[in-house]
């Protein structure tokens, strides 16, 4: 038999996986009306030819902000095309396009002036961009709303020019999107002062919210009977406690519904969240260190080698052993503490200053937050 096909006829208890995918924007999102209708109040003013103010979207990994403003635009752009109106509205993700080049390159090939990807000068993409602008024959103005989802992205890769640039453009209205409410410490003051923007607050779910979520998303989702209520309030929970994030007790019922299926079970129960739970951290952590930089894995793997060897991690033992692990490649000891912070940042390690007791001075000391075998597991074919 085909091996394809005797996959596909595998019993599964799942109806479809497609609305359990991050990307799907679901008809009604429950818990985020005020949101919503905070976006559109300030956006309604394309409708009568205003540019709208400037918004900034704030709150945690999974809270709705990027399903909310989707859902916002794809509103705006009936009425908008019911209307006839000429507003567009753009969404990018700063992980795409993470440079103040390549956002107006993309806006531009969306709004059909085509820029090449590279090879212009910054002025002859920005003049391009403004170009687009101009009254047509109709003296009909555009209205341009760009989205720039995890803006955070491109002002630290890039710096803040980007939003010079937009808010120094008639009528386009920058609507951001940040997991961080520090973004703004990367903006200098004159582009700050330039963008007062308005601020909207994606406040994290609670477990009855998540469950709401849910529940929606597993009728849709799964076969009759498959997930019980306890199911669905025992994932509500444990995304509760995980910044009540809507994306994490997604991946939790989805998970959970593919280890019911691998061992060929007709229900979930809360055994398989369980693992789904540890299936989920496991390789969220493990994605991350292969991801470091080979520095920042020289440190870690420092600090793991010291754990295993049951060493208090103070900052001096730290930078000794480090030294010695990367030899000619170590960087300086202050660089090793910005390197420390973002492994605290990360979740991999925590730091404590303690108190060595009078005139003995303050210590840093440093615990690891991970399993060995994981750094181990993940290191394994670093060069
Ligand atoms: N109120 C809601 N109703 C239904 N699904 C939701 C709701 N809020 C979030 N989700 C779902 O959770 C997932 C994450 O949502 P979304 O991407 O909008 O969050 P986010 O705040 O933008 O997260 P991030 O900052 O990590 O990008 C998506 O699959 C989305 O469909």
């Amino acid at each position: 038999m085909n091996i394809f096909q005797k996959l596909d006829e595998k019993e599964t208890i799942f109806k479809t996986k497609e609305y359990l995918d991050h990307r799907f924007i679901p008809e009604t999102l429950p818990h985020r009306n005020e949101q919503i209708e905070s976006i559109a109040k300030y956006w309604v003013e394309a409708l009568n030819n205003i540019t709208p103010p400037d918004i900034t979207l704030y709150g945690k990994t999974g809270t709705g902000k990027t399903s909310a403003t989707l859902y916002a635009k794809k509103q705006l752009e009936e009425i908008a095309s019911e209307r006839n109106l000429n507003i567009r509205i753009e969404y990018l993700r700063c992980t795409d396009f993470n440079t103040e080049y390549q956002i107006l390159a993309q806006l531009c090939q969306k709004l059909g002036k085509p820029v090449p990807f590279r090879g212009w000068t910054k002025a002859e993409v920005v003049n391009t961009f403004r170009s687009l602008f101009t009254k047509n024959v109709l003296g009909k103005d555009m209205i341009l709303i760009v989205i720039l989802d995890e803006i955070d992205v491109v002002l630290k890769n890039d710096g803040d020019s980007i939003l010079y640039t937009l808010t120094r453009t008639d009528n386009v209205a920058i609507t951001s999107i940040s997991n961080y409410v520090d973004f703004k410490k990367f903006i200098k003051p004159k582009v700050k002062s330039s963008l007062r923007d308005r601020e909207i607050v994606f406040p994290p779910y609670n477990a009855a919210q998540l469950q709401d979520i849910l529940k929606e998303r597993s009728q849709l989702s799964f076969k009759e009977g498959v997930i019980s209520s306890g199911v669905l309030s025992y994932c509500a929970a444990l995304a509760a406690k995980e910044e009540g994030d809507a994306r994490y007790a997604l991946d939790l019922l989805k998970t959970s519904g593919e280890i019911a299926d691998e061992i060929g079970a007709s229900e979930v129960n809360r055994n398989f969240v369980e693992e789904a739970k540890d299936r989920i951290e496991h390789n969220k952590i493990y994605d991350v260190i292969v991801t470091l930089p080979i520095q920042q894995q020289r440190v870690l793997e420092t600090i793991k080698d010291l754990t295993e060897k049951k060493k208090e991690i103070t900052s001096g033992k730290l930078y000794e052993s480090y030294q010695k692990l990367a030899k000619s490649d170590a960087v300086s000891y202050r660089r090793l503490f910005d390197f420390v912070n973002e492994l605290e940042m990360l979740g991999l390690i925590s730091t404590n200053t303690i108190s060595r007791g009078r005139g003995r001075g303050r210590t840093n000391i440093i615990t690891l937050q991970c399993d060995t075998d994981l750094i181990d597991k993940a290191l394994q074919f670093k060069t």
